[in-house]
């Protein structure tokens, strides 16, 4: 329930209220919602630019009239954002893992998952790739050969069949989100309203709540909204849009080897230790590239995407 907190003076004498614990849970523009220890609601806005927060922050809030203020937002342990040319747009903060959910259709996109991948490395959050719609049969057969790069990767990537096999699929996903902060993206058509659905079944309520609250009405959609799993608040899922455009222009293109464990694996390996692996001689990433005759572990989709980024990446830089 978003419910105006009261202005209430809590402690102090002199007048001032006092600061209180806090962790947003959603956020439209300037404001947004905080939630206490007791499990109560509050719209915030920030203090100044300083106490801008994003889901997933925790803050100190202060009661005023019938909403509050942000006064800090404690240090980070992470951020997860994407930028492009025209702004960074943030999609939460403190996360402890990103789960990526495609699906055998709609037919979902190599260099967007490759992003997301990236982008999540770059802040050392682990990555959990998931293909939904297994009961698709031959659809879900050539994704899952098209995965094959990331299938041979730490993470792997875990079939789920959300719709045929819900009780299943919930188990296994519990196993692998209990007690954490999982931030869930994905295409558009893949499953996440289903994931979240499944579990968290208040969350659809808790959204229409949450957004009628921070819009008074207006018809538009909250960006990023954090939902409890559990009844004892440990398990969060924080739902998120904005898959498609994924800007990477926070990255530098010399840092990108390292974000791609199939290349990085073998970028220590060249002559020059500025090596770009685009055309220098003496590369160790070159050769390892697969081609038709030449069986390698650098799949040429992944060696392209290296490619088509660090073109980008460089390009952004030189305006
Ligand atoms: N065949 C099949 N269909 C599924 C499965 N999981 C979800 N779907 C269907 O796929 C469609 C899209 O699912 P949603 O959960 O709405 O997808 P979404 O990712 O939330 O999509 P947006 O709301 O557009 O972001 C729906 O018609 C679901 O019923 C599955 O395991 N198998
Ligand atoms: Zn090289």
């Amino acid at each position: 329930m978003v419910k105006p907190a009261r202005a209430r003076p809590l402690g102090h004498a002199d007048g001032h209220t006092a600061r209180r614990d806090g962790l947003v849970i959603a956020s439209h523009g300037r404001h947004c919602v905080v939630e206490t220890p007791e499990g109560e609601r509050v719209i915030c806005h920030p203090r100044g630019k300083k106490s801008q927060a994003v889901v997933g922050d925790r803050v100190r809030w202060q009661a005023s009239e019938d909403e509050g203020t942000i006064e800090e937002v404690l240090p980070r342990k992470n951020l997860f954002y994407r930028q492009d040319e025209i702004r960074t747009k943030s999609f939460a903060a403190n996360l402890d893992q990103v789960l990526i959910l495609i699906a055998a259709e709609p037919e979902f996109s190599e260099a967007q998952l490759a992003r997301s991948l990236i982008a999540a490395a770059a802040e050392r959050i682990a990555p959990i790739i998931a293909l939904n719609k297994s009961d698709v049969v031959a659809p879900f057969e050539r994704a899952w050969e098209r995965l094959a790069p990331y299938r041979r990767m730490h993470h792997g990537v875990l079939p789920l069949s959300l719709k045929a096999s819900p009780e299943v699929d919930r188990a296994t996903l519990m196993k692998l989100l209990a007690g954490k902060t999982t931030l869930v993206l994905g295409p558009s058509g893949a499953g996440k309203s289903t994931l979240t659905n499944l579990l968290a079944p208040g969350a659809r309520a808790s959204t229409a709540e949450i957004s009628q609250a921070l819009n008074s009405g207006k018809h538009t959609t909250t960006s990023t909204t954090w939902y409890w799993v559990d009844d004892e608040r440990s398990t969060a899922l924080i739902d998120s849009p904005g898959f498609q455009e994924f800007g990477l222009n926070h990255i530098e293109p010399m840092q990108l080897a390292a974000l791609m464990p199939d290349i990085a694996e073998h970028a220590g390996e060249c002559k020059f230790y500025n090596c770009t692996h685009l055309h220098e001689p003496g590369c160790g990433v070159i050769p390892q590239v697969s081609s038709p005759g030449h069986p390698g572990p650098i799949s040429p989709s992944r060696y392209r995407i290296y490619g088509e980024l660090f073109a980008e990446l460089s390009q952004s830089r030189h305006r």
